[in-house]
């Protein structure tokens, strides 16, 4: 392969790990390739799982007494640092994800979100007072509860589509409840984690707070999972990973954010040209590659064809091409294997019956928009989760029917649903299986400081998004004293 393109102004690295406040080389390495190119852009340290275990043990020997005061202005520090080089960042997931700049860019400004949001929050008591003298046999007494961090420390795995937000999504509430954290992110995309490390010890952090181990997970991921000092596992990836994670992570807390066959149903009463612009989006946003991204299109039938046309006029518009190119709106996915596998699933369904609209045509790690109409729903392009930007149209008559397509699937994670009716859009909150459902936007849709997470195959049922994650990341204690009324 070629040395780094010259037209990104790349500096080639070579990254070691981030352990005990060091930057730690190894003679084995791993490269990262940019997917666009294929060209190296970087060699990475392998970590051992010595290397592994050193890591948790300087977290647990650690223990962290920054005020609030101290967390919040590290953590705005950080997002502060971020946002004076939002270019430098968009550019670094560029070239590790070949996901275009408007994307990375977008999820720069997400990751300055969860820190300003993880921030405020450090500020926020989070104690509940009782009184006691409620019943006639009540006592002079008020019972109290305040949280604090985890005694072990956390482990967290992180997926390869939002390099930096969702290492940054389990990292800012660690900080902020005053925890430890050692992080395996993807070894598809280590570089965004490992400068996030870096911005978080010149923004003040103690390094054993937030440790990075980066290798070949098969060889890691198991250490850390199974470490005697680690409390709680934190995962966010695919459902196949994440149940293996969970099964091994035994009698310790575990957050599981796994996979998602996300739908957008459109009713016969929706706005179609707005629902068509958003449904497009919703699918092919970050090439296709988010777990909530729109991966079935449930159309009532008396507007599914005017809707299927509407909904490829807009993929005619989406630009493909050079991720670094600022004109262009859908990147590479991960990389020529996943555009592969993203091609023989449209292909599949096209023999099956499926009707081809738009696209279905891959370039190196680049998968054009792709609309399928007259997908039906026990086809894989809409059973599995294909990661890319694929819309497959599912017609159905009645909202009866909607749902029960909906929730067919074994996966629930998010929903989204288009009609100016309340009636019926109350109908789907109630009987949508799903851990999020968006009225007049896509599944996507949310802030970083709600609660988010699936069920089903998309997850336990615990939620992420900052607030909720900082409460996972806390025990409760309770306490009593005397108090007179
Ligand atoms: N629900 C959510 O919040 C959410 C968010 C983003 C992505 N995802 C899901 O993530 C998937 C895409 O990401 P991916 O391809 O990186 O997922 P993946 O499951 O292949 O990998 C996720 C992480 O697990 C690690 N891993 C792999 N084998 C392991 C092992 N044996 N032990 C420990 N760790 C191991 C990987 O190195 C990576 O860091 C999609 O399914 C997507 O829906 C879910």
């Amino acid at each position: 392969m070629s040395a780094a393109p010259e037209s990104a102004s790349w500096r080639y690295r070579h990254e070691g790990l981030r352990i005990g406040g060091e930057t730690l080389n190894r003679d084995r390495t791993f490269a990262v390739h940019h997917p666009h190119t294929g060209d190296r852009v970087a060699t990475v340290a392998m970590a051992t799982a010595d290397d592994v275990r050193h890591a948790v043990l300087v977290a647990e020997r650690f223990r962290s007494r920054l005020s609030r005061h101290d967390r919040y202005t590290i953590l705005m520090r950080a997002r502060e640092l971020i946002d004076s080089r939002r270019e430098e960042w968009a550019r670094l997931i560029t070239m590790e994800s070949g996901l275009c700049l408007k994307d990375t860019d977008y999820e720069v400004g997400r990751a300055c979100d969860v820190l300003m949001f993880a921030a405020n929050q450090a500020l926020v008591d989070d104690g509940e007072i009782y009184s006691c003298d409620l019943t006639p046999h009540g006592r002079a007494r008020k019972v109290f509860t305040t949280r604090e961090p985890l005694l072990g420390v956390i482990g967290a795995i992180t997926p390869f589509n939002h390099p930096l937000n969702q290492v940054v999504h389990k990292v800012a509430p660690a900080v902020a409840t005053n925890n430890r954290l050692v992080l395996k992110p993807s070894e598809k995309t280590p570089l965004a984690a490992l400068a996030f490390a870096d911005t978080l010890y010149e923004a003040g952090l103690p390094p054993p707070m937030f440790q990075v181990v980066t290798g070949d997970p098969a060889e890691i991921g198991p250490v850390l999972i199974g470490d005697p000092h680690v409390e709680l596992v934190t995962f966010t990836g695919g459902t196949e990973v994440g149940k293996r994670v969970a099964a091994s992570a035994g009698y310790r807390r575990t957050v599981v954010e796994l996979g998602g066959t996300d739908p957008a149903i459109v009713l016969d009463d929706a706005d179609l040209a707005e629902t068509a612009r958003l449904v497009l989006l919703g699918a092919c946003k970050n090439s296709g590659q988010r777990c909530t991204a729109v991966k079935r299109v449930l159309v009532q039938a008396g507007v599914a064809d005017e809707f299927v046309a509407l909904l490829t006029e807009q993929a005619r518009q989406l630009r493909t091409g050079d991720p670094f190119d600022s004109q262009t709106d859908i990147g590479t996915v991960i990389d020529e294997q996943a555009a592969r596998r993203i091609g023989a699933a449209v292909d599949d369904a096209v023999r099956a019956g499926a009707v081809l609209r738009h696209g279905g045509v891959r370039s190196g790690a680049h998968y054009a928009p792709t609309v399928l109409d007259h997908v039906v729903p026990t086809m894989a392009v809409v059973t599995e989760e294909v990661f890319g930007p694929v819309a497959p149209v599912v017609r159905f008559t009645t909202d009866e029917e909607a749902v029960q397509i909906a929730n067919s699937s074994r996966y629930a994670l998010s929903a989204g649903v288009f009609t100016k009716g309340l009636d019926r859009a109350l109908r789907f909150v109630n009987e949508l299986h799903a851990g999020t459902v968006n009225i007049g936007e896509v599944p996507g849709y949310r802030i970083e400081s709600t609660p988010f997470g699936g069920i089903k195959d998309s997850g336990l049922g615990y939620k992420e998004g900052v607030v909720e994650t900082m409460k996972a990341y806390t025990n409760v204690k309770t306490f009593s004293l005397p108090w007179q009324p």
